[in-house]
């Protein structure tokens, strides 16, 4: 069962990493409210875009691109502006959890990871902004992480990302709220990709996160969608700067 929201249907979205992942599981959940979608990734996603149209009678616009390339980001945020209007909603999904340690990091690696999970952020929200502000406002919401509330460790970098996204959320609230431009964050707990699961999930690491969980399931990808499709409609109108926690209720020690 999904909740309606009656302000989507035909809204303007953009997401990155929408074609697998959370992120696909947010553009069908855009799809199902009426929406129209276009999203960014590197890998092919012509199947994905195949059977959604078939289920909802409307594709997303599937715009191939390496969020790293700020330029190719930009040209792609102009060509879904094109095609479905000014973008009203943005999304900032698209990370990279890489696990790496602190004395392996080289400046490479830093910029890599930084582009990716808190440049492209920056940049696409900024190159957004006109277009909500001739279209009388916009909902942005930016993927943060509990990785970093947590206090984990394995991915510094990753983490140093999560926490400086919520920073940005703040920031960008509080500069563009007078232009009804909100600007939200989202910090999932963990959530049982097909990528968690091929790459990271231990039966005793998902079992010691489970543990530490108040409601004892494992978070799905479509258990982000409402959350989400709550903070880019008008029902959260009155909410920006803020960061909603969606994990089950993780209890955070120091
Ligand atoms: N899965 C989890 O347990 C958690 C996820 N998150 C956050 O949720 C968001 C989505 O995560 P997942 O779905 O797990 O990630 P994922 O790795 O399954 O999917 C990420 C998407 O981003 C795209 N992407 C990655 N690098 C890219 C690049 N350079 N250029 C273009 N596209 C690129 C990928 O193609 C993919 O579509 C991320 O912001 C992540 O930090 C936060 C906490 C936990
Ligand atoms: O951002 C992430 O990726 C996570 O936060 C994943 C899980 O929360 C995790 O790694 C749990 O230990």
């Amino acid at each position: 069962m999904y909740a309606t929201y009656p302000d989507l249907d035909n809204a303007s979205v953009f997401i990155t990493g929408g074609g697998s992942g959370i992120g696909a599981a947010l553009t069908e959940g855009f799809l199902r409210q009426g929406a129209k979608v276009a999203f960014v990734q590197r890998s092919d996603a012509a199947p994905f875009c195949d059977e959604m149209e078939q289920k909802y009678g409307r594709r997303p616009l599937f715009l191939p691109c390496d969020i790293t390339d700020m330029a190719a980001l930009k040209a792609a945020l102009d060509q879904a502006a094109e095609a479905h209007g000014p973008i009203t909603v943005l999304v900032n999904n698209a990370a990279n959890d890489k696990r790496h340690k602190t004395e392996e990091v080289d400046e490479a690696f830093w910029d890599w990871s930084v582009a990716i999970n808190l440049k492209a952020y920056f940049f696409a929200c900024q190159h957004v902004v006109a277009g909500m502000r001739a279209a009388g406002g916009g909902s942005i919401v930016n993927f943060s992480s509990i990785s970093y509330m947590m206090g984990n460790a394995g991915y510094p970098v990753y983490t140093t990302a999560n926490s400086g996204i919520n920073g940005m959320t703040r920031s960008l609230a509080r500069e563009f709220g007078p232009e009804n431009i909100r600007v939200n964050a989202i910090a999932p707990g963990w959530v049982l990709t097909q990528k968690q699961k091929d790459m990271w999930v231990t039966p005793e690491g998902l079992a010691a996160h489970i543990d530490r969980q108040c409601l004892k399931v494992e978070l799905q990808p479509d258990d982000m969608v409402d959350p989400v499709l709550f903070l880019a409609s008008r029902t959260s109108k009155a909410m920006t700067g803020q960061a909603l926690v969606v994990d089950g209720g993780v209890v955070v020690t120091g």
